[in-house]
């Protein structure tokens, strides 16, 4: 780990410097993962063009963050992922820092930090990717749940939208649990991404951020539901109109 690991910032010199290795990244990283198969988007349009950006996205295999950063750089944007601190040490750690990701330190006292990363991200006009479940789905049949409320605060924070992403396609992979991913070229992950939801103006309160995470986590369920060919399970109704 270097001296300073959680020392990330946003300078157009970071910025130049991680599009760079971007550019030499992708197309190797796209051939590689041609072996899981090739991912389609859906609604691209619904990703900002340019100026800052959230996304919150459904985690459900340890494949599908790359999947996600391939078709984000593919439609012109580089993603900032906030992910767990151990993936900012060893092998991966190296590229994790050179590609600006924003590391998250889970169960510290530090552990909000991570947010004024994204902060401080979003204010450098960067596209910050958050899973907020913060983890892989636990759910037996894979649906979303337990959403946190980072997400919602961020966006309240900053003014910014959420753009909800539903994604499915992975988990024939790389199931939540597989020690490793199975090889399908034929496999095809889809991508959808979501209106943005607009929050700015809503109060800060408990319940709002609440109320919100649960629209977010709705709305990504019903798409994963399209995707996915499942019916959407019935408690996830109510919470598709954001009422606050
Ligand atoms: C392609 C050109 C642009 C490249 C951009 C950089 C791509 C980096 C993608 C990697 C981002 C990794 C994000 C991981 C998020 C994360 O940390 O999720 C935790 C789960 O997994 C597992 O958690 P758990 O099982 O609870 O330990």
């Amino acid at each position: 780990m270097s001296q300073k690991p959680y020392d990330v910032t946003f300078t157009p010199e970071d910025q130049k410097r991680t599009h760079r290795l971007a550019r030499v990244v992708a197309p190797p990283l796209k051939t590689v993962y041609r072996v899981f198969g090739r991912w389609v988007d859906e609604n691209p349009h619904n990703i900002p063009q340019d100026g800052p950006a959230i996304l919150a996205v459904y985690h459900a295999s340890l494949l599908d963050p790359v999947f996600v950063a391939l078709s984000l750089w593919s439609n012109g944007r580089m993603p900032r992922f906030m992910a767990k601190s151990p993936l900012f040490t060893g092998i991966i750690g190296r590229p994790m820092r050179a590609l600006g990701q924003i590391p998250v330190l889970r169960n510290s006292a530090t552990a909000s930090d991570s947010l004024k990363y994204a902060r401080k991200a979003l204010d450098a006009g960067e596209c910050v990717v958050i899973y907020p479940q913060g983890t892989l789905t636990k759910n037996p049949e894979l649906w979303p749940e337990n959403f946190k409320t980072g997400v919602a605060r961020l966006a309240l924070e900053s003014g910014v939208p959420i753009v909800p992403v539903a994604h499915w396609g992975t988990s024939a992979l790389m199931p939540p649990g597989a020690k490793k991913p199975a090889l399908k070229p034929g496999n095809i992950v889809r991508i959808s991404y979501g209106e943005p939801i607009d929050i700015s103006g809503i109060e800060a309160t408990r319940e709002n951020l609440r109320t919100i995470t649960n629209h977010v986590e709705a709305v990504i369920a019903r798409d994963v539901a399209r995707l996915s060919g499942k019916p959407l399970p019935e408690r996830y109704t109510h919470a598709l109109e954001l009422s606050l």
